[in-house]
């Protein structure tokens, strides 16, 4: 299956060299070609230029894409979108001024969602699930990395990882899976959190390792939730079973969340909301991509990744919605971009980078996706008609998609 788009007003994020990411002032360039054609073939981009070196050849599939963009899409590298049910009224909670801690403390938060994702089947989750893949698929997300840790029993920690590799299979959506081992205290371990850490790490770990149920291995270090001396415990484990990390860190506070990361050398260290010095300097030189989540600060109205800060220390930053049903219920990258350039100060060429070729790099996932390359996953969104891709994260809510291509086909 072939599709040439020509007359392309603008393509997005176009890479010919082998860039894995893009950091510091870097991020200030956003390569692209004016009056552009596109060529794909079986799935995978084979060739792009200007019009003027357009192939003169017969297709059946030929898109004029006048007065559109073309941009790689987006690559969420931090979801939870495998849930049970939602958290609305903890949201009316909020409402009527409950603090997110506050609710956590009675029992809300995590371990309300734990309940309802342990008490239902895995068919129902795969079904609820699946809703929510289609709908980011067609708000133009085309890699995603969805975790576990809404399970916090082995069975139900199984059933999460089960649904994602059922999704993997069934939807032309590339998917990266992350085991959130540890991702709160569930109430039979309240006093006895190391025999908790042990069961993941000793017990479900194995399982997940040999039926190859995931590719990384994630803990959420907070005060209240994981130190950073189980953080490593568990990433540890990790490492011996080959599962890389990518963990939550600094969403409420700073305890060396980040150094343990780039300790185990962590692909990721996602949220990043309180920031010292120290912990953006021990980015510095490494190979963790940092990752900004402002879906779930604007929801929970907490701090925003100190974006410019970070990039201005020359580091890179991959953006991504964490799409959650307790700090983050949106999976939508479009106002994800947008919110980075609104409230974090990104300009639109940063944030699409940090949601493309960054993010990709995040999840693993730089040599297929997050840029127009030759050979990579034709992953693509089409624009409606827009005046510049500044438009994008300008027009904040509003749909600027026209249609978005996964794998080379409409979805
Ligand atoms: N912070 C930890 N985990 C999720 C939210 C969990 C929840 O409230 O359900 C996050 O990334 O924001
Ligand atoms: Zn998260």
């Amino acid at each position: 299956m072939e599709i040439l788009f020509i007359n392309i007003k603008e393509l997005i994020q176009v890479r010919t060299e082998d860039r894995s990411f893009v950091s510091g002032a870097e991020m200030q360039n956003l390569p692209t070609l004016r009056n552009a054609f596109l060529l794909v073939r079986e799935g995978r981009i084979v060739d792009f230029g200007e019009m003027k070196d357009c192939p003169d050849i017969t297709i059946a599939n030929i898109v004029n894409a006048t007065g559109k963009m073309i941009l790689p899409a987006w690559c969420d590298s931090h979801s939870h979108l495998v849930y049970a049910g939602n958290r609305e009224g903890e949201f009316i909670d909020r409402i009527n001024g409950m603090s997110y801690e506050e609710i956590a403390n009675k029992g809300g938060g995590i371990l309300n969602s734990a309940k309802k994702l342990q008490e239902i089947s895995e068919e129902e989750l795969y079904k609820q699930s699946k809703v929510r893949l289609k709908e980011v698929m067609q708000m133009g997300t085309g890699a995603l990395e969805i975790k576990s840790g809404y399970g916090l029993t082995r069975e139900a920690e199984l059933k999460m990882l089960k649904v994602i590799k059922r999704l993997k299979v069934n939807f032309p959506i590339e998917i990266k899976a992350t085991f959130l081992a540890a991702h709160a205290i569930p109430e039979a371990y309240k006093t006895d959190k190391a025999a908790f850490l042990k069961l993941m790490a000793e017990e479900v770990m194995p399982i997940i390792a040999k039926e190859k149920l995931a590719d990384y291995v994630d803990v959420f270090c907070e005060k209240g939730y994981f130190s950073v001396e189980d953080t490593a415990y568990i990433l540890a484990a990790g490492q011996k079973h080959g599962l890389k990390s990518k963990i939550h860190v600094n969403q409420f506070n700073a305890i060396g969340g980040v150094q343990a990361g780039v300790k185990f050398n962590a692909l990721s260290v996602d949220h990043l909301e309180v920031m010292r010095k120290e912990d953006i300097q021990a980015l510095k030189n490494t190979s963790t991509m940092p990752v900004a989540l402002p879906g779930c600060s604007y929801f929970l109205g907490i701090p925003y990744t100190p974006g410019r800060e970070i990039i201005e220390a020359g580091l890179p930053l991959a953006l991504a919605s964490d799409y959650n049903p307790g700090s983050a219920p949106s999976g939508n990258m479009n106002f994800v971009v947008a919110t980075a350039c609104i409230k974090m100060k990104l300009t639109p060429e940063e944030a699409i980078n940090a949601a493309t070729i960054n993010g990709a790099y995040a999840m693993g996932l730089e040599k297929e996706v997050g840029s127009i390359t030759k050979g990579k996953m034709a992953n693509l969104i089409l624009t409606k008609e827009i005046n510049s891709y500044g438009v994008l994260p300008y027009s904040f809510g509003t749909n600027n998609i026209d249609k978005v291509y996964l794998k080379g086909k409409e979805v």
